[in-house]
């Protein structure tokens, strides 16, 4: 990633703070257009069968145009080969009226061109629609994994028909095989994965795809236009911010409101009911519960779940219930004091300082979940810090882009060294993580008291790089340490907190006497997975699915997963 495309990370990371509504429009050359286009024609229906379709395709279609900015009324007419051998195409009438794009096959370029209902042409290499195939012999129905290699996806592959239908397109290809090979593809899935040119606006805040073309960030105009050079020629206009849903970032103000769930809504009472029915009715009812409190984690980066019974039984079972416990050296639940039972300053009774978990894996977890089970006087200290860091983060990418562009390109040495038979120490990366596409902010890897030794053969770093990181680094704790980013809280029996440890940092007070605390890890794309399930489950109640065509919503469906 380019120092200079970088500053444009800090650029957009500082809009995270500002940005209110997120919206990329990727525009690229125009394609061209096959130039042995023909003007296509509109068809007339007259079957009854073929209005039902018709109805149904102008809702799915409806659904696309809402997806496609341009979107205006559907104009496709039939589709014309543009190849010189004759491609079987939909059987075409004077009485049909067709109302989904049009599809041909440009035999010398080996790509399929796709015309839109606004004009916009796609252009799909036969390669990469083969290699997309979803029928059962390529993408295992049940496992959603692709089932062939590339060396199978002939370099010269070609389709003997090309039928557009209201809900998709189906492709017959030309294989040794005697039975006929098709491939499906919902018009939704192709005009999402269109890639020349890119064409559904990508929603959300994102910095410049990275590339080692360096990207120049014009701040001119008002509109922050950044150019990339080369890289697929995105010319990408930001107005927005994360993607990612609607993260809301937050400083010591959360304190007023912060976000929290009863643990009854998470449990319910297991036992109270004894019709089946109601149990089913119980059952939603705790997974909507479960939902609320991931949606929560996922906005803000933490959660509290009040009322819990203060018993280490009862919380490993709400944090069995969000997903599977990350089994480390320090165990899989825990139960901790500070008896330096294991080599690490958690196990002290000393402070501190605001920190991410788990520096030291290459993947650190994604939950960290903590339960103060008691703390009787006459101890006392111990409370608990959390900060948004990429709230914070948002905050010095403002005040210091360089200082954000040098945290998130220089690689920190990190080790957990403290426990007997366990030598940790990954491939060192930087503390900010971006999305390698999107470019937005995704972790926060902060850990002063795990950070390794910077410099000499460790790093090689010179020295006007180990001045730069000091410099940044400082920056960056001031900024933490701020008491506009601190929010301390103290936690008692009954109040556990879900951390997302790859966003908001979390630390305590130094205390004296007897504090017991438990909890667990989650990992990231586990208790990720759990929300977007929650989420598919109690959010596919509402209205249609896309392409609810006759006798192909399976097919559609086989699109929903392997993203
Ligand atoms: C297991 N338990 C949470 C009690 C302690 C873990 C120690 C965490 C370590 N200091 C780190 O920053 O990753
Ligand atoms: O004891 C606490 O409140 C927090 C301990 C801690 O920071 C950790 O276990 O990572």
């Amino acid at each position: 990633m380019s120092s200079l495309g970088l500053a444009c990370c800090a650029q957009r990371t500082a809009r995270l703070a500002r940005s209110r509504v997120g919206k990329i429009v990727a525009k690229q050359e125009a394609c061209r257009r096959p130039a042995s286009w023909t003007s296509g024609h509109r068809l007339l229906s007259s079957s009854s069968s073929w209005r039902q379709q018709d109805k149904a395709a102008s809702s799915s279609l409806a659904t696309l145009i809402a997806s496609n900015p341009n979107g205006s009324p559907p104009t496709a007419p039939a589709t014309q080969s543009t190849s010189s051998a004759p491609v079987a195409t939909s059987p075409s009438s004077s009485t049909q009226i067709q109302t989904f794009p049009r599809a041909s096959h440009d035999e010398q370029a080996r790509k399929i061109v796709i015309e839109w209902n606004d004009g916009e042409v796609s252009r799909f290499h036969n390669t990469w629609l083969f290699d997309h195939c979803r029928c059962d012999s390529c993408f295992h129905p049940i496992t959603k994994q692709r089932r062939k290699g590339l060396l199978e996806v002939p370099e010269d592959i070609q389709p003997t028909s090309v039928e557009p239908s209201p809900a998709g397109l189906s492709i017959t290809w030309s294989t040794p095989n005697p039975e006929p090979h098709i491939s499906f593809f919902p018009w939704s899935v192709l005009h999402k994965t269109s890639y020349h040119p890119i064409l559904t606006s990508l929603e959300g805040f994102t910095s410049l795809k990275r590339s080692n073309n360096s990207a120049t960030y014009d701040e001119t105009d008002s509109h922050s236009h950044a150019h990339t050079h080369g890289y697929n020629h995105v010319h990408v206009e930001m107005t927005g911010t994360i993607k990612d849903s609607e993260r809301i970032l937050w400083n010591a103000s959360i304190a007023k409101s912060p976000p929290t769930v009863t643990y009854a809504s998470l449990m319910g009472d297991e036992k109270s009911s004894t019709q089946d029915k109601d149990k089913d009715k119980e059952e939603e009812g705790r997974e909507r519960g479960m939902k609320r409190l991931l949606e929560k984690v996922h906005d803000f980066g933490f959660c509290f779940i009040t009322s819990v019974p203060a018993t280490p039984e009862e919380t490993e079972k709400v944090i069995r219930k969000i997903g599977p416990i990350r089994e480390t050296h320090y165990g899989g639940f825990w139960d901790f004091t500070a008896d330096l039972k294991m080599g690490d300053m958690a196990y002290t009774n000393e402070g501190l300082p605001a920190h991410t978990d788990n520096t030291y894996f290459t993947d650190p977890s994604g939950l960290q979940i903590f339960h103060m089970l008691s703390h009787p006087p006459p101890g006392h200290g111990g409370a608990s810090l959390l900060v948004d860091s990429f709230y914070t983060a948002s905050i010095l990418a403002q005040l210091h882009p360089s200082a954000y562009t040098t945290l998130s390109s220089t690689p920190v040495p990190t080790h957990a060294s403290g426990s007997k038979g366990h030598l940790l120490k990954p491939h060192a990366v930087p503390v900010f993580q971006h999305d390698k596409i999107s470019g937005e902010l995704v972790q926060v890897r902060w850990n002063n008291e795990d950070r390794g030794i910077l410099g000499g053969q460790n790093t090689g770093f010179q020295t006007e790089q180990i001045e730069a990181w000091y410099d940044a680094a400082r920056k960056w704790e001031e900024a933490v340490r701020s008491s506009d980013s601190e929010y301390w809280v103290q936690l008692k029996p009954g109040m556990m907190v879900v951390i997302d440890n790859w966003r908001v940092m979390h630390g305590r007070s130094g205390f004296s006497g007897e504090r017991r605390m438990c909890g667990a890890y989650v990992g990231r794309d586990e208790w990720r997975s759990r929300l977007e399930v929650l989420r598919r489950r109690f959010e596919s109640d509402k209205g249609s699915k896309q392409g609810d065509v006759p006798g192909q919503a399976e097919e559609v469906e086989k699109w929903q997963d392997g993203w």
